[in-house]
C-alpha cells in the first residue's frame, strides 16, 4: 500500500480547509475503511467522492482487485491531475477513472458501492445523491452529523436527517476518528457511517413529497403532529391539510415529530398524498 504521507508530499499540496480538504494520513484508518463494506457487497465498481491525494483510492483499488474498477470524483484540478499521474498504470489498465468535477453535478457511474471521506461542507447534498442509488455506502462525516443520521426517535439528535436517511437504509456508526488522523486536522472529530440499503417498510409513491413533508413537520418539532400538519401546509404544499388530520389515526396526531419513527412518517406521507392534495412540481 502507498504511504499516505508520501502521497501528500508527492502531490505537493497542503490541504485547504476552505475547500474541504483534510487528507487521511493514518494508515490503519485507511486500511480499515474498505473492510466496513458489508460482506455480501458487490465490489465490482467502487465510487470515491473526493479523491484528495489518493490514500483511500489506493486501498479501494486493492479492494476492487484486478477485475474490478474504481471511479474517483475530485473537484480540485491539481489533485485530479495528480491522481491521474500517480495512478497512471491503473488508469491505463481501465481500473481507475478520475472524474474532475463537482460531485453534486457530474454524472455518476453505475457504482456497486461507495467508500468516501466526504467533503464535509456538502456532506448532506452528496449523501442524498448517493442514498437513492440503493448501494452499500461507507462514508466519513463530522461526528455530530453522523450522530444525527443514526439517531433514534425520542433523542435530541433525532430529526429530519435521521428520518430521511433511515427511510433508505440501515445506518450505524462503525468508528469514530480523531482529528490527528488527518492533515490538516479538521476542527472536530469525525465518524464513519455504514449505510446498508433496504426496501423501505412503507414505500411512498412520491419521494420528493415525502422529504418535503418530513422537513415541514420538523419545523414544528415541539407541536403535535395534528398542529404541525395544519401549520406547515405552506411548506409541505398540502392543499387540504384538514383532510389529512381527519383521516389520520388519533395516536399519530397526538405525537410530536421527534417521537415518530421513519415508518410512521412514511405511512402518514402516504395518507397525505391520498387525501391532502399536495401541490406537485409538474
Ligand atoms: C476530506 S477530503 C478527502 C480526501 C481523500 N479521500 C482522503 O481521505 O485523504 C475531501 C476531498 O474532496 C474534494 N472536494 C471538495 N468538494 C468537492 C466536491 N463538491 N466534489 C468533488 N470533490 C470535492 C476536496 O478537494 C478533497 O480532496
Amino acid at each position: 500500500m502507498r504511504d499516505p504521507d508520501r502521497l501528500l508530499a508527492r502531490a505537493g499540496v497542503r490541504g485547504d480547509p476552505d475547500r474541504d480538504q483534510h487528507f487521511l494520513v493514518d494508515d490503519r484508518v485507511l486500511d480499515r475503511l474498505p473492510t466496513y463494506l458489508p460482506d455480501d457487497a458487490e465490489i465490482g465498481h467502487l465510487l470515491e467522492v473526493g479523491g484528495g491525494t489518493g490514500g483511500l483510492t489506493d486501498r479501494l483499488l486493492a479492494k476492487a482487485g484486478d477485475d474490478g474498477q474504481v471511479t474517483v470524483v475530485e473537484r480540485d484540478r491539481d489533485l485530479a491531475a495528480f491522481l491521474r499521474e500517480e495512478f497512471a498504470e491503473e488508469v491505463d489498465e481501465g481500473r481507475l477513472t478520475v472524474i474532475e468535477g463537482d460531485a453534486l453535478s457530474v454524472e455518476l457511474p453505475e457504482f456497486t458501492a461507495s467508500v468516501s471521506n466526504l467533503p464535509y461542507g456538502v456532506s448532506s447534498e452528496i449523501t442524498f445523491r448517493l442514498l437513492p442509488e440503493k448501494r452499500p455506502l461507507v462514508l466519513m462525516y463530522q461526528q455530530e452529523f453522523a450522530e444525527r443520521m443514526v439517531a433514534e426517535p425520542g433523542t435530541s439528535a433525532y430529526g429530519r436527517l435521521s428520518v430521511s436517511t433511515q427511510h433508505y437504509a440501515d445506518v450505524e456508526i462503525v468508528e469514530s476518528i480523531p482529528k490527528e488522523a488527518f492533515s490538516p486536522p479538521p476542527a472536530v472529530q469525525s465518524a464513519v457511517v455504514r449505510a446498508v440499503p433496504r426496501e423501505p417498510a412503507y414505500e411512498v409513491a412520491d419521494e420528493e413529497f415525502f422529504l418535503r413533508f418530513v422537513k415541514a413537520l420538523f419545523t414544528q418539532r415541539r407541536k403535535t403532529i395534528r398542529n404541525a400538519i395544519r401549520n406547515t401546509a405552506h411548506i409541505s404544499g398540502l392543499e387540504e391539510p384538514e383532510a389529512v388530520v381527519e383521516a389520520a389515526d388519533e395516536d399519530v396526531l397526538r405525537k410530536r415529530a421527534d417521537a415518530m419513527s421513519p415508518t410512521a412518517f412514511a405511512e402518514l406521507a402516504g395518507l397525505a398524498l391520498e387525501v391532502g392534495e399536495p401541490e406537485t412540481d409538474g
